[in-house]
């Protein structure tokens, strides 16, 4: 139990009684000698009367012949009015008082305060979670600290919890314990302009990871076809949606895709995010299949299933086989131009650059990429309003985002002989594929991984820092364009798909 009594501090001050229209004059005279507390206000109502207010000197001044104050200035005080000095007390209690420091009266000596917390925001920006990371040696003090960081906040912050353990769950959630305020985890953070609910406690979220989102979706233009295979609530595919971008977004959490419907929704890009439920290499797999014509696959209707879960309503649900019913041949454009909208009517026909984050990069050789860059193909047609979902991920797709750090790599094996060269349309897509560089590892080990697993040689490989997320580890992101050879082993259109479930 916390004693709040025991922060009291008693002052014992002196206070100067001024007629209210000399207040103002007399403040200026007396700077530098009046209270100076931070969130205190040095001037205060007289309680004997109205016409007066006290003007709380500072606690330096102990005589009441104000012998601290230089005589001029007390000259200048007495022609305005008559000087009254009054004693006057008042109590610091525990309200008044930071966190730092209560915690550090509360804390043995030596042990640092924990004085920083991650907050997310909550129920529409009106109140926030906070997230700590208390430290093995201060755990004993874990609900002192809440409660202090709690009542300090309170009401911006309504829930304070404690991160518990490392994150081992394949879903990346990490385990919480409430340590003070509701137990509600549900929240609202907002991203460059985009509104993402999630559920704190079921589902991945990193706010640290907000500058990289936007970092990789300015390298996506209006018309890219993004697939996401690890998408969680949507932090990549909401804003490139947003974008213009059509995106299929895949999380094997089914609380990751409800909150990421969710969110399509709410940010208005539900016609462009299908959102799937299924592991990632199962998700790319079938996704890249060529259907036996352009009607809707049998194999598809498996993942169907896979999408409707029981505690994800229908509404939300996408299904997979949806991308076969709004397929749509498009006009030509040259795959190496900016992206360019060519407004007619309500229609906007979309040129699109697959080769920009290349060029972005300063890097101008053709990663594994045996198509002319100047080659004319298909073009998704985007109609302002409502918007269809064009994209025919068997003839093309731009980017791949794989943000599943841990293991990411290996599922580059997945791309394998996954798109089939008859089909498909204009440059190889761009990966992007987080991972972990620790201090015994480097760029080129990193390569060699990922080459053993995508069965090719990578070209061109840009590797960016992340973040530092351990003193021996750091969080990279792997840019590299889908190397052609990594598309032998292709299959023939087949009549009858199996499902790659
Ligand atoms: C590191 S989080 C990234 C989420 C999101 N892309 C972001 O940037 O915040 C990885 C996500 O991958 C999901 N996941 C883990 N294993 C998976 C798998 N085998 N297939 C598909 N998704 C998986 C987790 O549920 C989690 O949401």
């Amino acid at each position: 139990m916390l004693d709040e009594k025991r922060f009291g501090v008693e002052l014992n001050l002196l206070a100067l009684r001024v007629p209210r229209e000399h207040c103002k004059l007399a403040t200026r005279i007396l700077n530098g000698h009046l209270l100076d507390r931070p969130r205190i206000k040095p001037v205060t109502e007289d309680p004997t009367s109205d016409k007066n207010r006290y003007m709380l000197l500072s606690e330096k001044i102990k005589s009441p012949e104000l012998s601290e104050i230089p005589a001029g200035k007390v000259d200048e005080l007495k022609e305005l009015f008559e000087i009254q000095v009054v004693p006057y007390s008042m109590t610091l209690g525990y309200s008044y008082w930071t966190a730092d420091h209560i915690l550090k009266q509360i804390l043995p000596p030596g042990l640092d305060v924990p004085s920083s917390f991650e907050t997310i925001v909550k129920h529409h920006l009106t109140c926030h979670i906070a997230h700590l990371n208390i430290p093995d040696e201060l755990l004993q003090y874990k609900d002192v600290i809440a409660k202090v960081i709690y009542d300090k906040n309170y009401p911006r912050i309504k829930t304070i919890v404690n991160k518990v353990g490392s994150i081992t769950n394949e879903f990346r959630v990490p385990k919480f314990e409430v340590l003070a305020g509701d137990s509600d985890m549900v929240t609202e953070v907002k991203q460059y302009g985009a509104t993402f609910k999630l559920d704190y406690s079921l589902v991945y979220w990193n706010s640290r990871l907000e500058h990289e989102h936007l970092r990789l979706i300015s390298k996506f233009h209006s018309g890219d076809v993004v697939c996401d295979m690890f998408a969680g609530i949507g932090p990549f595919a909401i804003p490139a949606a947003q974008k213009g971008c059509q995106v299929y977004a895949n999380d094997l959490n089914p609380d990751s895709v409800r909150y990421l419907n969710i969110n399509a929704q709410t940010n208005k890009v539900s016609d462009l995010v299908r959102a799937y439920n299924l592991d990632g290499r199962k998700f790319i797999t079938s996704l890249m299949e060529v259907p036996s014509s352009e009607g809707c696959l049998v194999s598809n209707k498996e993942h169907l299933k896979t999408c409707e879960k029981e505690d994800m309503p229908h509404n939300t649900q996408t299904k997979l086989e949806d991308s076969c019913l709004t397929g749509e041949a498009g006009a030509e454009f040259e795959s190496n131009e900016p992206s360019r909208a060519k407004v007619e009517g309500n229609i906007t026909t979309i040129k699109r650059r697959s080769e920009s984050l290349h060029e972005e990069n300063g890097n101008g050789s053709s990663a594994g990429n045996c198509v002319p860059e100047r080659k004319k193909r298909n073009l998704h047609k985007h109609v302002i309003g409502s918007r269809p979902f064009s994209a025919k991920p068997w003839e093309h797709i731009d980017h791949v985002i794989m943000n599943l750090p841990a293991s990411a790599i290996q599922f580059l094996d997945s791309l394998r002989g996954v798109i089939n060269r008859k089909y498909w349309k204009g440059s190889l897509p761009w990966i992007h594929c987080y991972c972990f560089i620790r201090s015994n590892e480097t760029e080129d080990s990193i390569k060699l991984v990922a080459e053993a697993a995508v069965g090719a040689s990578i070209r061109d490989p840009i590797f960016h820092r992340v973040r530092d997320v351990a003193p021996n580890k750091a969080m990279f992101c792997l840019s590299f364009r889908l190397p052609e050879e990594a598309c032998i082993g292709g299959a023939e259109a087949p009549n009858d798909i199996v499902p790659a479930l």
